[in-house]
């Protein structure tokens, strides 16, 4: 075979390895249009509202995006920050943390994050570390528990880019990780520390530790979704690695969205019963949730807090997610460096964005 120097060489990095954290996504402003579009965009997945899609449609943009785009802005407004929405700065330090922790042990691969809803997208993302001549990535969500909702969706994102690749990238995925050790430890880590700063529940005098995850709908569950089991199996090693009293944890479901049926029991009556019931004090911990979001910012520290209060609670303490806590980038890294095994950052990466290492179909539907 003669060689062609028209051909490209691939780049020295096409072996180098990427690890993509893949997070919800959030809209780009507290605003009714920024967070509109976002909603759009997230509702309309079928993975996420499992209804035919023309009925749907018609419903989401008559009834549901007029109203929730207003409701929801001002929920995002009383969690905004200066650099933006938790949710992304919290994943894109995580990203930064991961990187460093790999860096400082000598591990050439590269740490980048995407959202699935929202900015910066997936495709987008996968794109730009295959024009710096990455040629494998590892695909890792940062929900520890799977489900269909968040996961599937987000490996379907990339398979659809990866659909329209001539030369695709090498890629590997997380598909759940709700016993991890490290991830366990993690959580347990983030209790201790918030309870040697705050005081512990006294859980002899009735006190509780509430673990509340986002719900999905119950249906999902009976067509084979794991996710409900996996968040049992989460508490349930907290519960162990905290040596709490069997039953000092209880599993609830927080954030449901429509009329179905969500998984039970709901988060926010279970408070309100507690508090009617007379419990002094309980913590409420979001161990789904590895970053802080409008979901546990607002609903659990706010909405939820008000119901246990009102109904005559007395002390109330959400604990912050796992964020960027040092146990948490541990056990990421750790994750990390099992899923890349066999895979040695051989090549150098090059930064050069030539796309030398990826070339371009262009004027064809491949990219
Ligand atoms: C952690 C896992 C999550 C699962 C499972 C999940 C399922 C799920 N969510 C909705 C609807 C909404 N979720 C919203 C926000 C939101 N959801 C998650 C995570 C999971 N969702 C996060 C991290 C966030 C916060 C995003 C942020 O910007 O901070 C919202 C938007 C907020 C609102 O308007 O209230 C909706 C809507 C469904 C229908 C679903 C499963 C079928
Ligand atoms: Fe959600
Ligand atoms: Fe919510």
């Amino acid at each position: 075979m003669r060689f062609d120097p028209e051909v490209p060489r691939p780049a020295e990095g096409a072996h180098s390895v990427a690890v993509l954290l893949i997070n919800l996504g959030t809209p780009d402003a507290p605003r009714p249009p920024e967070v509109g579009r976002y909603l759009r965009e997230f509702l309309s997945d079928p993975r996420v509202v499992e209804i035919p899609p023309l009925v749907w449609q018609l419903i989401l943009n008559l009834a549901i995006l007029p109203l929730r785009s207003r409701a929801s802005a001002r929920k995002y407004e009383t969690v905004w920050t200066e650099a933006g929405s938790p949710l992304k700065v919290f994943t894109e330090r995580q990203a930064g943390l991961v990187q460093q922790w790999l860096d400082a042990r000598g591990h050439r691969v590269t740490v980048e994050y995407a959202m699935r809803y929202g900015t910066p997208n997936i495709p987008t993302v996968l794109r730009q570390l295959k024009a710096r001549g990455i040629g494998r990535v590892l695909l890792l969500p940062l929900y520890p528990q799977y489900s269909a909702s968040t996961t599937a969706t987000a490996f379907d994102a990339a398979f659809a880019l990866m659909a329209r690749m001539r030369n695709q990238l090498e890629v590997r995925t997380v598909k759940d990780y709700p016993d991890d050790p490290g991830y366990i430890a993690a959580l347990a880590a983030r209790i201790a520390h918030y309870w040697a700063q705050h005081g512990r529940p006294d859980f002899a005098a009735g006190d509780r530790l509430v673990l509340s995850f986002h719900g999905v709908p119950k249906r999902t569950i009976a067509l084979g979704d794991p996710y409900y089991e996996q968040c049992v199996a989460t508490g349930r090693l907290l519960n162990e690695a905290l040596a709490l009293p069997a039953g000092a944890c209880e599993v609830t479901f927080q954030s449901r969205f429509g009329r179905a049926e969500w998984l039970q029991p709901y988060t926010a009556p279970t408070l309100a019963a507690h508090g009617t019931a007379g419990v002094k004090r309980v913590d409420v911990f979001c161990p789904g949730f590895t970053a802080d979001c409008l979901e546990t910012i607002e609903e659990i520290g706010m909405e939820v807090r008000d119901e246990f209060l009102h109904a005559g609670g007395r002390e109330y303490h959400r604990i912050p997610c796992l964020n960027d806590a040092p146990e948490w980038i541990d056990a990421l890294g750790a994750l990390i460096l099992r899923h890349v095994q066999g895979w040695p950052a051989g090549g150098v990466s090059t930064d050069t964005d030539t796309g030398a290492g990826a070339p371009v179909m262009r004027g064809s539907t491949w990219d």
